[in-house]
């Protein structure tokens, strides 16, 4: 029925590629938001937040790393199950997943933040700014908290994140896109799905706070590339024992494995 549908008006093929980005954002989620909201209880305990304040820089950089690095696959899947996005050059499915990657899984994370006591899912519960403290990047933990907490506010809904997670992903802005025409097409189409999504359930009012979160996301992501990138500096070797290839593909420029 779908591809009776797509010959059908452009509003009706809108649809088609929303039930497409929807089925992909389900698909490739990692958590189910009834899951992670079954969980809110789960609370780290303070034995347990002082555990990980005592774990050095480096042990909790690899933990976070790690978890960065799992979801980042997961939202590679989520990429190449979106209808036109295999169609795209393969270098240019690279540059739009190392710049917005990061930025999917930080929308991506408002799910897994609860507003109501201001902590998050990390390693199987809930905890606060305070068990991030052995990073040493209070700010950038305090800005990803304030982002979570923000784009909690707009209760976006399944739907919502999907779409605008294929919004975020789909910039024809990256730097070094080749045919950025092409990807300037496909962000329109999906724009247009997300913007009959929203009017159609009336919550127009939504899309112009999205697009001050999308300044936001660029300002953390660009925040956690410094931090990263200064925490790499100090300690090269090691660095690169800790962090999993695809990490150093994404957030630093050497030239290392291909982004398979
Ligand atoms: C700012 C980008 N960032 C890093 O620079 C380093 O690795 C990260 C990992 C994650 N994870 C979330 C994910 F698993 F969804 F990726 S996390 O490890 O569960 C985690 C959840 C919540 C917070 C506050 C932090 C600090 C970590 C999120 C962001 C980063």
């Amino acid at each position: 029925t779908c591809r009776l549908v797509c010959v059908l008006p452009s509003l009706l093929s809108s649809d088609c590629l929303t039930a497409n980005i929807v089925k992909s954002h389900r698909e490739t989620c990692q958590y189910r938001v009834e899951e992670l909201q079954a969980l809110r209880w789960k609370v780290f305990s303070r034995e347990e937040v002082l555990a990980y304040q005592s774990k050095s820089v480096e042990e909790m950089w690899q933990r976070c790393a790690y978890r960065l690095t799992d979801s980042i696959q997961y939202v590679v899947e989520f990429a190449k199950r979106i209808d036109g996005f295999l169609e795209l050059s393969q270098n240019d499915q690279i540059v739009l997943l190392k710049g917005g990657s990061l930025e999917v899984v930080l929308v991506r994370m408002c799910r897994s933040f609860n507003p109501d006591n201001g902590t998050v899912f990390f390693e199987g519960k809930y905890g606060g700014t305070e068990v991030f403290k052995s990073l040493g990047c209070n700010d950038l933990i305090a800005s990803i908290f304030e982002f979570s907490q923000s784009l909690c506010a707009l209760h976006l809904s399944e739907q919502e994140v999907a779409l605008f997670t294929a919004v975020v992903l789909l910039n024809p802005e990256r730097a070094w896109l080749q045919d950025k025409e092409k990807v300037a097409r496909l962000h329109s189409h999906v724009d247009v799905a997300f913007k009959n999504t929203l009017q159609r359930s009336h919550r127009d009012t939504v899309l112009s706070k999205l697009s001050q979160k999308t300044l936001q996301l660029k300002s953390l992501c660009s925040l956690h590339i410094d931090r990263l990138r200064s925490f790499l500096e100090l300690r090269p070797l090691l660095a690169h024992s800790l962090f999993p290839p695809l990490y150093h593909e994404l957030f630093t420029d050497s030239p290392d494995a291909p982004l398979e």
